[in-house]
């Protein structure tokens, strides 16, 4: 498991280790490894370094000092360097002598176009908003690339808020770790490309990152593949109650996204059993929950509608001693009934969208998603699956995930069903409530980027049949392709 760090953690981390190393030298690993990624766009987009034009805006902390120490390399390369003081002349005064040493100006008027501009204006010691200077030139400067130096400048660094201006960076080269703006809300719209240079940090920063994010091999260690002895009930049996005679493809939506996960067995419970019947003969009919016999997990919600019929049929699901994944016109009627909810011991996933989350928590997300999705998932007890551009997932305990795998091509009508069958699939195979969420996320992003790839449009059928193939993918990437049950 990977994560984000809070600046506070970095900085406890950066202390430990500046206390074995000679003065400067954190600095100067990071000012090396910005430069070479500098030097690498360069030569990509303009054949070489030599002759090209980089800006600096120069801010007066260490992230100034980086980017000038960066610079300096680069005008050692033939790089035509102008680096702009965006505070006053506040700017780390050891590194602009080295970058004056190496050839490059500290001006007040830049040209005003330049290959690449860096963003060393604030880093992890910045508070939200950039200063007026920086504003004014990043508006005056028609920049072929913007790299940004540690985070963009402006943003909320440890909750991905981005409550005033802030850099639109192609590119953010982050030093020692992810923080949580490049993984969270508005701010990680603004990132780019995330390039991390390793400054020696990992071994000293502390094993709960403020934000978890999971890789490869957390989801095959996580993914139960079936035994020698396993047959189609003990992989896990899912149950759908979903769809109605006016949404039927909700339903065929949500058995399709069942279909492609580890379970053995898809059971379905509704009025579009028709529907679901001749799309997937695989799939078990009933009309209603109470008829479906025995399963391991249920979906409810998806094309359901929010009549007395479906409030009954959610309630005989939230008899279910089974975990339960409840989206779409299920979150409504929650909102609207949530005793429901009350006597609900075994795990419960919620996945709601902005609307939804203020049908359930009475307010619109804030815009720190990772302690919005902890809120609710603590008031109501439940695993809280908070959709967005990025995903964010919380356990009732404070746990936070983001989901690194999420593109907009996602946001499609459907493909919230097939997000939710997929997981209550997870749920039934013996995962726990945040794994499956974290699992169907990342699952689900990587899906839509096979379906979508070439730029190609996608649908929520695209992503469903393109699931198995996200699961190979990801299960043959990872050390250990899944553990035997
Ligand atoms: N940690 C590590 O391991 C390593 C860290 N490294 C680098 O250090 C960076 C952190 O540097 P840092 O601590 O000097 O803070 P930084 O972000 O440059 O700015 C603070 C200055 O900005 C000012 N200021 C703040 N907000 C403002 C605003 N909105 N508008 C205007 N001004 C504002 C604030 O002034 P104040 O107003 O508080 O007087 C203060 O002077 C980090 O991101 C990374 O790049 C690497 O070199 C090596 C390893
Ligand atoms: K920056």
């Amino acid at each position: 498991m990977d994560g984000a760090w809070s600046a506070a953690a970095v900085r406890r981390a950066e202390a430990q280790l500046m206390a074995q190393l000679p003065p400067g030298t954190l600095m100067q690993r990071a000012a090396a490894g910005l430069a070479t990624e500098c030097a690498r766009i360069l030569k990509r987009r303009n054949g070489g370094v030599y002759g090209t034009t980089v800006i600096v805006l120069a801010g007066p902390g260490d992230n100034g000092g980086d980017a000038l120490f960066a610079a300096a390399r680069l005008a050692r390369r033939g790089v035509r360097v102008f680096a702009v003081p965006v505070m006053g002349e506040r700017v780390h005064p050891v590194a602009a002598a080295a970058l004056t040493r190496a050839g490059g100006r500290l001006v007040a008027n830049p040209p005003r176009h330049c290959h690449l501009l860096l963003d060393g204006v604030l880093g992890i010691g910045g508070r939200p908003g950039l200063p007026g200077r920086a504003i004014d030139r990043l508006a005056a400067i028609d920049a072929d690339t913007i790299v940004a130096v540690d985070v963009p400048s402006g943003v909320d660094v440890d909750t991905g808020a981005v409550p005033a201006s802030a850099v639109t960076a192609d590119v953010t080269v982050a030093f020692g770790s992810r923080k949580p703006c490049h993984v969270l809300g508005r701010a990680a719209l603004l990132v780019g490309r995330l390039v991390l240079v390793d400054i020696g940090l990992g071994p000293h920063l502390d094993p709960h990152p403020a934000v978890r994010v999971a890789g490869d091999d957390d989801l095959a260690a996580w993914w139960h593949a079936p035994g020698p002895d396993d047959d189609k009930y003990t992989r896990g049996v899912v149950g759908v109650a979903a769809g109605s005679e006016r949404y039927p493809g909700a339903a065929v939506l949500s058995t399709s996204g069942a279909l492609a996960g580890p379970s053995g067995y898809v059971r379905y419970a509704g009025t579009a059993a028709e529907q679901v019947r001749r799309r997937h003969p695989e799939v078990v009919c009933t009309q209603e929950v109470k008829e479906a016999g025995r399963v391991q997990a249920w979906l409810a919600g998806p094309g359901f509608g929010t009549d007395e019929a479906a409030l009954a049929e959610l309630r005989h699901v939230l008899e279910s001693p089974a975990p339960v994944v409840l989206d779409a016109d299920a979150l409504t009627l929650i909102g609207e009934y949530p005793s429901v909810l009350s006597q609900r011991e075994a795990p419960v996933v919620l996945t709601p969208h902005d609307r939804e989350y203020e049908r359930l928590y009475g307010s619109p997300p804030a815009e720190d998603r990772g302690a919005a999705a902890a809120v609710l998932a603590k008031r109501l007890n439940c695993t809280v699956l908070l959709k967005g551009h990025h995903t964010v997932v919380a356990s009732s305990d404070g746990e936070v995930w983001a989901n690194p795998t999420g593109r907009p091509q996602l946001a499609t009508a459907g493909s919230g069903d097939v997000l939710a069958g997929f997981m209550a699939s997870l749920l039934a195979s013996g995962m726990s409530g945040v794994r499956a969420a974290v699992a169907a996320a990342y699952l689900h992003g990587r899906a839509g980027g096979i379906a979508g790839a070439g730029h190609r449009t996608v649908t929520a059928s695209d992503i469903a049949k393109a699931l198995p193939q996200a699961v190979g993918q990801t299960l043959s990437a990872a050390d250990t392709p899944g553990k035997r049950r």
